[in-house]
């Protein structure tokens, strides 16, 4: 069976989906609601099944039980025979290829949707050729794709998607393609588009700062469930996997809490660590997270007085970042550590090198673990 999805090009409306999709022997199981004019930002390692997520919104894989709800319309029920196809579901779709048709020009490329829901074509190109005014693409509407850069690429493709009148935007790493430079202005462009979009919009990113920028919300997917959801500075703030603290770059550590008046934390791993004194109860599993950057290397002992978390242990590797050099350490607990390029140098570190490590308790927020 087949239904019409809602065809008015303003229809907005949240999405209301429960996911459950098998590939292979891979399956996905996702309950999410993404509301009218929020953007989600789906992240999670290699397979997770984030584009399979995307696919199943779009129609391009049929679910196996659950629901796909956007605006009040089903648009997936295997339960109920329902199942209406991507050309019926008005979604706007943006490809990390961006899949411009290259035999058509831009102006053409923005009309395609109206064009294929038999709009005349004169009516297709006006409205497309305001959609390009919009944008600011209109000096580019009689180029061919070819003729495009990596870029003016993706603003096309971005402008076809929300000139189809679509009722949610699924865009998968957007602005994987482009070079550094001109990711970081194509991304400020993607993000004032999406903020304008009055449905619920889903993009797929392998790159935190995209997830962080672009997204009112994360979603973070691992092995094909949901791991967190939250804002951006609440997963950014309190990871709940290992995936999304080495994302943030927090080293991230699990524990009983033992005393928590003194914010006094056994490790799983081994060691404690001090956090700010807490609320939570004696014994409660908490996560602890700890950044590089709060951490201090020293040859020897500390003076008195030193911070609240000292610690023992041996340096495992020594990386040059862009600004810093990240050093890890192994111990009770392991840890990363930023340091500067001299303090390298005059601390001679390098992997096996014994040093103490040392934290404010401050510096330590320790939060519920899930
Ligand atoms: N056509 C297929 N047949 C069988 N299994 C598949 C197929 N496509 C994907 N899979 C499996 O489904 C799982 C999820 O894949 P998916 O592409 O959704 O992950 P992803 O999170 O998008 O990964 P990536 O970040 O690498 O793109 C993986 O284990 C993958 O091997």
């Amino acid at each position: 069976m087949s239904a019409r999805a809602t065809t008015t090009g303003g229809t907005t409306g949240e999405l209301n989906a429960d996911v459950v999709v098998g590939r292979g022997t891979f399956e996905l199981r996702a309950r999410l609601r993404v509301g009218p004019g929020e953007v989600l930002a789906v992240i999670g390692p290699n397979g997770a099944g984030k584009t399979t997520l995307l696919r199943s919104l779009a129609g391009l894989l049929a679910l196996r039980e659950g629901h796909i709800e956007v605006g009040g319309t089903r648009w997936d029920d295997p339960a109920a025979g329902l199942f209406v196809p991507t050309t019926d579901r008005r979604v706007g779709l943006v490809f990390q290829d961006y899949r411009l048709f290259p035999h058509l020009s831009v102006l053409d490329n923005v009309a395609f949707a109206a064009r294929s829901r038999g709009a005349r074509r004169t009516v297709a190109r006006a409205a497309a050729a305001e959609v390009l005014a919009v944008v600011g693409l209109q000096a580019l509407a009689s180029r061919r794709p070819s003729q495009l850069s990596g870029g003016q690429a993706q603003r096309v493709a971005l402008a076809r998607a929300l000139a189809s009148g679509p009722a949610m935007m699924l865009l998968d790493e957007p602005l994987a393609a482009l070079d550094a430079r001109t990711r970081l202005e194509i991304r400020a462009e993607l993000r004032r588009r999406l903020a304008e979009f009055a449905g619920p919009s889903i993009v797929v990113t392998h790159d935190p700062l995209e997830a962080l920028v672009l997204a009112d919300r994360i979603l973070v997917l691992e092995d094909g469930r949901i791991a967190q959801t939250g804002t951006p500075s609440e997963v950014a703030r309190r990871p709940v996997t290992e995936y999304v603290a080495r994302l943030m770059g927090l080293n991230l550590y699990s524990g009983r809490l033992i005393a928590p008046a003194q914010g006094r934390i056994a490790l799983d791993g081994g060691g404690e660590l001090f956090a700010s004194p807490t609320d939570l109860p004696v014994d409660a599993r908490v996560l602890a997270v700890l950044a590089p950057t709060s951490i201090s290397l020293h040859l020897g002992e500390l003076p008195a007085g030193s911070p609240r978390n000292v610690w023992s242990g041996t340096v495992s590797g020594v990386e040059l970042l862009t600004d810093r050099v990240r050093v890890a350490v192994s111990g009770a607990p392991d840890a990363l550590v930023d340091v500067t390029a001299a303090a390298v140098a005059e601390l001679r570190l390098s992997p096996g090198q014994p040093v103490r490590l040392s934290a404010k308790a401050t510096e330590v927020t320790a939060y519920p673990a899930p």
